[in-house]
């Protein structure tokens, strides 16, 4: 068998470089999206005609060796030119079909992803439009169907124009977006039913199947639905609407718990249905571009790891501000607040992977592994080391902005808070002693997440008189900011031009926007892909849970049973005051109240 690398009608890539192909994730164009392949690994199916399989297929220097066969005495895979594999003659044993992983006969396999809760907030304004964005850059298979299941009742057209609604077309490519979207449009159908019926699901499995047309069918359930209905959804969707021939996956969102206990009994309840192999526990900010190149920033520039230690590194930011409150997810909102909703995930996986020792490989579970272990490495956060607010109503402009309590879902007397800030430790060689900062909050002076890293300064710096006795303000700072104007930049203290010798702080800057004229995806694109493609890299692993949890069980606990009383701070404000004394405690100053950001 001979499988090409070339172009695919669905994702056109560029004719394959083996060099490329060791950067990228690289699929065969039997597979469903070559153009943002990221790995080394390509899988593919046996095929019922007996041609070989290649499980996992490691490229390196032009040559690609099988890391798993279906017999040990497989030899290497050859590459015979640009993206063309030559694969010895295999003779699998006739039970080695391999549904996990994708049928190199692409025209025999259909998905079809079912989002459960379609007609809420999260499928309308995130997961639809990310389907349509992914067909629309030709990165779903050739065969899928999409179903919306949810209580309302609504017509396969009222869905429809339900979507429609929040359907955009990229700013970068308008062309023929108007006939894609009722080419989407006609590949969505809706089935109403409860979550708790299997007799509903069994509806839906009958209709996916009319679908699926006898093609090896591969389903994948998004859990768009509040958290105490996850379970009733699983059970049914696993004994009543899975795959018999394929592999299904369930996408579930967070909340996973409110604490160590109940996330536990969550797992334990997925698993009663579920392989940990079939459970996606998203978290989005995972799937956020800056994020993502957080990894390639630090492992494949010689310039930053050599300076990610205590040695160099004073201490570490990360920020998320939103400019609006709860409006209209109070309800939600109040029995979790800002610790939950935004820190002990978002915040705290992307300390991890900022953190985290380089991995073996870019493997799912090398990565995670190594995730795991900075997570167990960290102090548990102590209340001490926490600051709460809540916003209250302010008038400005003559504009009135509400304050938190004054939703209606929301009780008067609700001490939930709606800011945090806390200090977090790592006690492991490469961070001793160094602060790591977090910073959320809602209805604040503005919008942003950004990762700031401050830098020790310069030892008996020759220029110190020249740039001031401000250490703080001359020592260098690396701030990744995630959103918006996406950006990279590093300040470094500079000669002003002239004649004389005055210094003064600039930035070296890449912001995206100038160096790249493509639209970013959404992350919901990136990880509703990944699910499809089986690949796991950017999903929370059960273990990667436990130990997230394990941090801020304690002081979430010790914050509701003393009812602790948050710092109230007016909506559109920068947020309590509190958190500069505890970064103060620290010797920190937040990066985000400079001049500049
Ligand atoms: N919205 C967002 O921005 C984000 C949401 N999430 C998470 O995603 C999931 C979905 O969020 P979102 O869309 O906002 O949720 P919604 O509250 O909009 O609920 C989704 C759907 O679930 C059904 N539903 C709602 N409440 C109940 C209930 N008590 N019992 C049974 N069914 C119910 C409704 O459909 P019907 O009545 O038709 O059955 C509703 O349309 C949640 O787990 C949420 O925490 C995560 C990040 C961001
Ligand atoms: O998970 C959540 O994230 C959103 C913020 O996401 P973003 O991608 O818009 O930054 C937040 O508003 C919400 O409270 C939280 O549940």
């Amino acid at each position: 068998m001979a499988a090409t690398f070339s172009q695919s009608t669905h994702c056109p890539t560029s004719s394959a470089n083996i060099n490329r192909i060791d950067q990228q994730r690289f699929c065969l164009s039997s597979l469903v999206n070559p153009k943002r392949c990221r790995t080394r690994k390509v899988s593919l199916k046996q095929t019922s005609n007996g041609s070989s399989i290649i499980k996992a297929v490691h490229l390196q220097d032009g040559a690609a060796t099988m890391k798993s066969t279906p017999d040990e005495n497989d030899g290497p895979v050859n590459i015979l030119k640009d993206g063309i594999l030559s694969v010895p003659p295999v003779t699998p044993p006739e039970d080695s079909i391999d549904i996990a992983n994708f049928d190199v006969n692409k025209d025999k396999s259909t998905v079809s992803i079912t989002v459960v809760g379609a007609s809420g907030d999260l499928a309308k304004k995130k997961i639809f439009p990310a389907l349509f964005a992914l067909y629309y850059e030709g990165c779903l298979p050739e065969h899928f169907t999409i179903f919306g299941y949810a209580r309302s009742k609504m017509s396969d057209a009222e869905l429809r124009t339900m979507v429609s609604k929040t359907l955009t077309c990229r700013i970068d490519q308008r062309e023929n977006c108007g006939e894609k979207m009722d080419q989407f449009l006609e590949r969505c159908f809706y089935h109403p039913g409860q979550y708790d019926s299997e007799e509903n699901f069994l509806e839906l499995d009958k209709k996916l199947k009319e679908h699926e047309d006898g093609r090896v069918a591969n389903r994948l359930f998004y859990l768009s639905i509040p958290p105490n209905i996850f379970i009733d959804a699983v059970k049914c969707a696993s004994s009543s609407a899975s795959s018999a021939n394929g592999w299904t996956r369930v996408i579930v969102e967070k909340p996973f718990g409110r604490d160590s206990a109940s996330s536990a009994a969550l797992t334990s309840s997925l698993k009663q249905y579920l392989d940990e192999d079939q459970i996606f526990r998203i978290d989005h900010y995972l799937g956020k571009e800056l994020v993502e190149n957080l990894s390639v920033l630090r492992f494949s520039n010689l310039i930053f790891e050599p300076l990610w230690s205590r040695q160099y590194i004073r201490n570490v930011q990360f920020i998320f501000a939103e400019d609006f409150g709860t409006e209209g997810r109070g309800g939600y909102f109040d029995n979790y607040g800002i610790i939950r909703d935004i820190m002990q995930n978002h915040l705290l996986q992307i300390l991890a992977l900022f953190a985290m020792e380089t991995p073996v490989s870019l493997d799912a579970e090398d990565i995670r592994n190594e995730k795991v272990k900075v997570l167990r490495s960290m102090r548990p956060l102590k209340l001490d080391d926490v600051v709460i607010g809540q916003y209250k109503s302010h008038t400005r402009g003559g504009v009135k902005y509400p304050a938190y309590t004054d939703d209606k879902t929301v009780p008067k007397d609700s001490l939930t808070p709606t800011f945090a800030a806390a200090a977090l430790f790592i006690d492991n060689a490469r961070w001793d002693g160094v602060p790591f900062l977090m910073k959320a909050g809602k209805a604040l002076n503005s919008r942003g997440a950004e990762i700031r890293v401050q830098f020790r300064h310069v030892p008996g710096n020759l220029y110190n008189k020249k740039i001031g006795t401000e250490l703080d303000l001359t020592t260098n700072e690396l701030v990744i900011r995630v959103q918006p104007d996406e950006a990279i930049y590093l300040k470094i203290n500079n000669k002003v031009p002239g004649l004389g010798m005055r210094l003064d702080q600039s930035n070296l800057n890449l912001l995206y926007a100038s160096r790249y004229d493509k639209e970013i995806p959404d992350a919901y694109e990136r990880l509703l892909l990944d699910a499809i493609e089986g690949e796991r890299r950017l999903f929370i692993r059960s273990d990667e849970l436990d130990a997230a949890w394990s941090l801020f069980t304690p002081v979430l606990k010790e914050l509701d049973e003393k009812k602790i009383v948050p710092e109230y701070y007016p909506y559109g404000s920068r947020g309590p005051v509190g958190s500069h004394y505890l970064a103060a405690r620290y010797k920190v100053r937040w990066g985000d109240n400079g001049s500049e950001q």
